[in-house]
């Protein structure tokens, strides 16, 4: 290249007619910056530290002017030099995998036959394997999405799977062939007849669905490859990647950075346990359509009834619209008056309550639509059966009760509606115009009731105010197991749980939950955003 140029200027003279353009051409090609620049680069092993001296020693020779003087400064900076100095060693090594030879003794009648080489780090290859019964053969069962074997594009779902680094496997069980891959390092090598059908290369799917009960795939005798399961919790968000199998979805937990998908048993094979409201995973013999799992008869409720997953998407309040609904639940006597009087006090113009109906006479001092809304038993009643409230009392022969109105009235004004209802009627409010954010109030170990309680006093009826007494052993035995059955029963209905300990503490849990689903993203049921 270097003596190229310096034979250009004459080699390209007798092409060109107009003087200019010859004196142009001498010019740029016996520019001197340009030939040390190509000697430079020409000698072979040269590193980019090099370059950049000599590149320094020619900016040193030309009029200095601010960019040289700035360029020189960078270069000279020991960081730069470092930097290259690392570059330049890194650049030097070789990091592709050494893969040993092709086998030789490949048979050219096979020629369906597929070699694949993996080079195999510490990450999983993501797939399973299965015998298949009448052939005996062995077939890739999954592949994971986004893990080693995916992300290969190299083997798919129904490959037959011939030799593991020269070993063949026909006649091995299938965990032989696991441990021969789990002890392999490096590269592997893979004989496969290829399945017939290719599968197409599916988008990622954006399905998100929140977990609504705790799975644990160590604990799952159904599922083929412990290894290949998704551990989550109850709350857990995850991301559906495929459904494609009927009996094993595939999931990643949302946001995860880990791109393997693991597998997840589908909303059908969940059934529920004994009045523990455990789960227990079950898979159906698809002949009988039996579960092969002990799912008892009298535990058998109606499948549809068990939760399981619910599909949610981010959902951000608009500023200035409408808030969600704040529903409070939990034992009787643990807090509510507490943390909603506190709520109150600190920002009255934000937050607010519903006003009760009632059908019992109006005492002097009160007002209609201030204390209560006073209206007459037939009306209430009329009410009743219209639906109208979402719950309602009867005490000393008079009704009380909470209207949906009254909520509506509440969240019409833009402000925050705290209401606390029986975890039963969650499920009627649970509709994309209330949106309830449900907080669950809980109380701590009974040792800590026994202590922080002390001189509370519960107030019990809702129209004799006076009549507060001390809290006893056996309110304490009951809040507790209270709450418990609550949190078994109702559990994957509550968004937040706050445990009632230090009145304070809690009260700052709460406004800072508050505060976060009234400004910042969060997940909420898909079927909430439609409307
Ligand atoms: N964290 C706490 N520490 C100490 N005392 C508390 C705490 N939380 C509430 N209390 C007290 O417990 C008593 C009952 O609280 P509160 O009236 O708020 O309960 P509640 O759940 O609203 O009851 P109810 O369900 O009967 O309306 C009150 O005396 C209250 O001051």
């Amino acid at each position: 290249l270097y003596e190229l140029l310096a034979a250009l200027p004459s080699q390209l003279q007798p092409h060109v007619s107009r003087p200019e353009d010859n004196t142009f051409l001498q010019d740029m090609f016996g520019e001197r910056s340009l030939h040390s620049l190509v000697k430079v680069k020409q000698k072979k092993k040269n590193t980019e530290l090099k370059f950049c001296l000599m590149l320094s020693g020619e900016l040193e020779r030309k009029p200095a002017n601010g960019e040289i003087k700035e360029l020189l400064k960078l270069l000279a900076k020991p960081h730069i030099k470092s930097l290259l100095t690392v570059h330049d060693a890194v650049a030097q090594k070789s990091y592709d995998p050494e893969l040993p030879p092709l086998p030789e003794d490949i048979d050219d009648d096979e020629d369906s036959v597929k070699i694949i080489r993996l080079v195999k780090n510490k990450e999983p290859l993501g797939a399973t394997i299965i015998r298949d019964e009448h052939t005996g053969a062995i077939l890739v069962a999954r592949i994971m999405r986004g893990g080693a074997a995916d992300r290969s594009g190299l083997i798919h779902v129904g490959d037959e799977l011939k030799e593991v680094n020269g070993i063949p496997v026909d006649d091995k069980k299938p965990e032989e062939i696991i441990r021969i891959l789990a002890q392999s390092q490096g590269a592997i090598t893979f004989k496969v007849v290829p399945s017939v059908k290719e599968e197409p290369p599916t988008k990622e799917p954006k399905v998100f669905v929140k977990a609504l009960f705790d799975y644990d795939p160590k604990e799952d005798k159904a599922i083929p490859c412990k290894e290949a399961g998704l551990a989550f919790k109850k709350g857990s968000i995850l991301q559906i990647m495929s459904q494609d199998d009927a009996t094993w979805w595939q999931a990643k937990l949302e946001g995860d950075a880990n791109p393997r998908a693991g597998l997840i048993p589908p909303p059908s094979s969940v059934c529920r346990s004994g009045f523990r409201r455990s789960f227990r995973l079950s898979r159906r013999d698809k002949k009988t359509n039996k579960s092969m799992y002990e799912c008892k008869k009298s535990e058998m409720y109606d499948m549809a009834d068990v939760p399981t997953y619910e599909e949610v998407t981010p959902y951000r309040r608009q500023s200035g619209g409408k808030h969600r609904l704040v529903v409070l639940v939990g034992p009787t006597g643990v807090g509510f008056n507490e943390l909603k009087r506190k709520l109150l006090i600190t920002d009255a113009q934000h937050f607010s309550v519903t006003i009760p109906h009632t059908s019992r006479a109006k005492r002097n001092q009160e007002s209609d639509g201030v204390e209560y809304h006073f209206i007459s038993k037939n009306l209430f009643e009329t009410d009743i059966h219209n639906n109208k409230f979402i719950e309602y009392g009867e005490y000393k022969g008079n009704y009380y009760g909470t209207s949906l109105d009254s909520v509506r009235s509440v969240l019409s004004k833009d402000k925050v509606c705290l209401l606390d209802v029986q975890p039963h009627t969650i499920k009627h409010l649970r509709t994309a115009e209330f949106k309830p954010f449900v907080v669950f109030v809980k109380p701590p170990a009974i040792e800590r009731l026994r202590e922080t309680r002390k001189n509370a006093r519960i107030i019990s009826g809702k129209d004799d105010k006076g009549s507060a007494k001390a809290f006893t052993e056996e309110d304490f035995q009951e809040m507790v197991s209270t709450a418990q059955s609550m949190e078994t029963q109702y559990g994957h209905l509550f968004e937040k749980v706050i445990v009632n300990d230090d009145l304070s503490a809690a009260f700052s849990e709460l406004r800072l939950a508050l505060k976060k689903i009234e400004t910042e993203t969060h997940w909420v049921p898909v079927s909430w955003t439609h409307s």
